[in-house]
């Protein structure tokens, strides 16, 4: 029987609750098609810092690289926002994006008809539905640059840098899936002021002579924030580095209806993924079992097709999200005022019963 190892990881806040629903789709698509899943749970985040007194082990490390694919809830906690900034439940998380080499982190973000009236847009700048992938840097930029702090705590600063290898690879990656695609890149910078936008730019145009079928744009930062909200129709693959598109993925869940929708694939040149919800660990809401778990139960399904081949699977997952949210249950995220909610567990139950 084909067998898959599959990482755990549930981490901080709501984390625990979304996987697990994550987890009972992941059983129940293995007794439909007939293969094996072993599970192998780690800790990650405060989950770590209380067991072991940091983030993430190396040991944790070292069993995820053995895994095929690995599958997290979030990670962070006010209670850790002031210990040092090494050990802060975050920075596992950019350890495990760097060690493993997982440097292409995939979002897309698709309006489904059912949730149209959860989108804060209008009806007729969203006419057609809304489908966008951004494709970000995930290894490189502000958030791995040099870090400096004066002793006197009076200064501070981050170095955005990237190489052009760096965006060489990651532009291949927005080009290949625009191929799959509408056949559009836009790749966001700021060229106009940084640097590194201006590598960026140069090198993202030299790749795209690669794919002359795709379309390619750029724009600038702040005007890729503006132009979401009132043309979002014109986006097909939004490339951009590590920074713009941790915000611009923020923003661009809301025009869904609800950040709790949205997943996400972070992938290195040899498929291993790691699968997880955009979205954080929303403590203010944790343990009461109310957190919408569909960000987390797409990004299983992004799971099956990037890194386990099951393209199959993948599709029956997102079908019966589809089936889910067409019947019109709803966590309370996206209910309406005098509409009933459900629990994070009873979505997660009405999805595998859908499969
Ligand atoms: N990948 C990650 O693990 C990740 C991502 C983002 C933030 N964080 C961490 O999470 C903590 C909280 O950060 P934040 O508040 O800025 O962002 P957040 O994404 O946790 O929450 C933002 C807002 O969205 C809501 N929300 C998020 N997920 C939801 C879901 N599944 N269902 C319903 N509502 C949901 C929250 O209740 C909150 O109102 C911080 O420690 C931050 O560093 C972790
Ligand atoms: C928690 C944090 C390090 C992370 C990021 O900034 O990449 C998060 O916001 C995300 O979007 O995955
Ligand atoms: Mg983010």
């Amino acid at each position: 029987m084909e067998s898959y190892k599959i990482g755990i990881l549930k981490g901080d806040g709501i984390g625990p609750e979304i996987v697990d629903e994550g987890i009972k789709v992941i059983q129940k698509i293995a007794a439909l098609n007939a293969f094996k899943v072993d599970f192998i749970d780690e800790k990650i985040g405060g989950d770590a810092i209380d067991a072991y007194g940091v983030p993430i082990t190396d040991e944790t490390l070292k069993v995820l690289s053995t895994c095929e694919a690995i599958l997290m809830g979030s990670v962070g906690d006010p209670k850790y926002d002031h210990i040092a900034p090494e050990l802060r439940p975050e920075k596992a998380l950019l350890k495990m994006r760097k060690t493993l080499g997982l440097f292409a982190n995939i979002r897309p973000a698709r309006l489904y008809e059912a949730l149209k009236e959860h989108s804060p847009l209008k009806s007729s700048i969203l006419s057609d539905g809304l489908d966008i992938c951004v494709v970000r840097e995930l290894n490189g930029g502000i958030y791995f640059g040099e870090q400096v702090e004066s002793a006197d705590g009076q200064s501070a600063s981050d170095l955005m840098a990237y190489s052009a290898p760096e965006v060489k690879r990651i532009a291949k990656i927005a080009f290949e899936m625009a191929m799959t695609r509408d056949k559009k890149v836009t790749s966001v910078d700021k060229a106009n002021v940084l640097a590194s936008s201006r590598l960026w730019r140069k090198t993202v145009i030299e790749v795209s002579k690669d794919f002359p079928e795709v379309t390619l744009e750029h724009l600038y930062v702040d005007n890729a924030a503006m132009q979401l909200i009132i043309n979002p129709m014109q986006f097909d693959v939004i490339l951009t580095s590590n920074l713009f598109g941790d915000i611009l993925s923020d923003e661009m869940s809301v025009l869904t209806g609800s950040i709790g929708l949205l997943p996400s694939a972070s992938i290195n040149e040899s498929k291993l993924g790691l699968y997880e919800p955009i979205h954080g660990s929303a403590p203010s809401i944790a343990g009461q079992n109310i957190a919408n778990p569909i960000a987390t139960i797409l990004s299983v399904a992004m799971m099956f097709r990037y890194s386990l081949g099951r393209h199959d699977c993948a599709d029956q997952i997102e079908n019966a999200v589809l089936k889910v949210l067409n019947n019109g249950h709803r966590t309370i995220d996206l209910a309406g005022k005098d509409q009933k909610s459900l629990s994070t567990s009873e979505i997660g139950d009405l999805i595998a019963e859908a499969l």
